[in-house]
């Protein structure tokens, strides 16, 4: 595919994008449910976009709820060739304050008991997550935030938890000592699942609070983060702008980490004992292996 389609996940305070050209809303479904919303096509700078409100409008859906698979097909079926996260985060870490981005590369996973794969009984695969996130896109997401005189540091680690409820102060204290940056409820199992979807995935962290480990710092709560976010969210607009821009002028090509090629080394179990049946459902994420 040689033109950029970027799906766009918004998180907690990002509902819908305005500025975009050629606007129009569709409800779609997946085999693995319908979406947490109606997908909405556009353009910006002529790259055409696909944006999903994870929490749904109105932010009615907690992180454990979310329908994680159907969101990452139903970006994909919609023609989608990278996807963008944007989420709300908490900072494990003094130097990077409510208001600065930062460029997740890396993840650790606390979250319990979600889908976290398509794959399973009938079709196994294990599909490599040493390096989570698509090195390409993160660059140029961080560099158009930079451009934008956007406070933002180019990796970080994500602490992904169940949630709903925010951190006590020792699971804080403890995170910090594992040397995490930021911490967030929603980007495990995204990335997993646009990984085996074959997608490049890139999230923007934009902190909002210091969770709870500081003493002289207002702990985190719900009004604290919206109150960060309607900033932050100006913020990442512009960098949106500067990332299409950017992304207007060039071909798309296949990434240098190989996502985009991830389930020819990826599928354990032989053609002749895939159970047809499950072969059919992934055929919206993988159907590029089955062909
Ligand atoms: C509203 S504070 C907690 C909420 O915000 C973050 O969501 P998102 O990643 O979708 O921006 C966090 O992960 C929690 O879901
Ligand atoms: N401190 C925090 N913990 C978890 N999710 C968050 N989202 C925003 N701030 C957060």
């Amino acid at each position: 595919m040689t033109q950029w389609t970027l799906g766009i996940i918004g998180g907690s305070g990002l509902y819908e994008l305005d500025g975009l050209a050629n606007i129009r809303r569709e409800a779609t479904t997946t085999p693995w449910g319908e979406p947490s919303d109606l997908l909405t096509f556009g353009e910006l700078h002529g790259v055409p976009l696909v944006f999903l409100p994870r929490h749904g409008q109105g932010h009615r859906l907690p992180p454990s709820n979310i329908p994680y698979r159907a969101n990452i097909a139903a970006l994909k079926q919609a023609g989608c060739t990278d996807i963008l996260s944007i989420s709300a985060c908490g900072s494990l870490r003094e130097d990077l304050p409510p208001g600065h981005f930062v460029m997740v590369d890396q993840y650790v996973d606390r979250t319990e008991g979600r889908e976290r794969s398509f794959f399973g009984p009938g079709c196994v695969a294990h599909v490599p997550m040493a390096k989570p996130v698509c090195s390409r896109l993160s660059r140029l997401a961080a560099e158009a935030g930079m451009a934008a005189g956007i406070a933002l540091t180019p990796r970080g680690t994500y602490l992904a938890m169940e949630g709903p409820q925010f951190s006590t102060r020792a699971e804080s204290e403890l995170y910090r000592q594992w040397g995490m940056d930021v911490i967030g409820m929603t980007n495990m199992p995204e990335a997993r699942l646009a990984r085996e979807a074959e997608l490049p995935y890139a999230s923007i962290a934009m902190v909002t609070d210091y969770d709870c480990w500081r003493d002289d710092t207002h702990s985190v709560d719900v009004a604290l983060v919206l109150e960060v976010m309607r900033a932050n969210t100006v913020k990442a607009k512009r960098l949106l702008d500067g990332l299409t821009a950017t992304l207007a002028g060039q071909t798309r090509v296949p990434g240098p980490d190989g996502i985009e090629a991830v389930l020819d080394s990826a599928i354990i179990t032989p053609p002749g004992a895939r159970d047809p049946a499950m072969v059919a459902r992934l055929a919206v994420i993988a159907g590029r292996v089955f062909a």
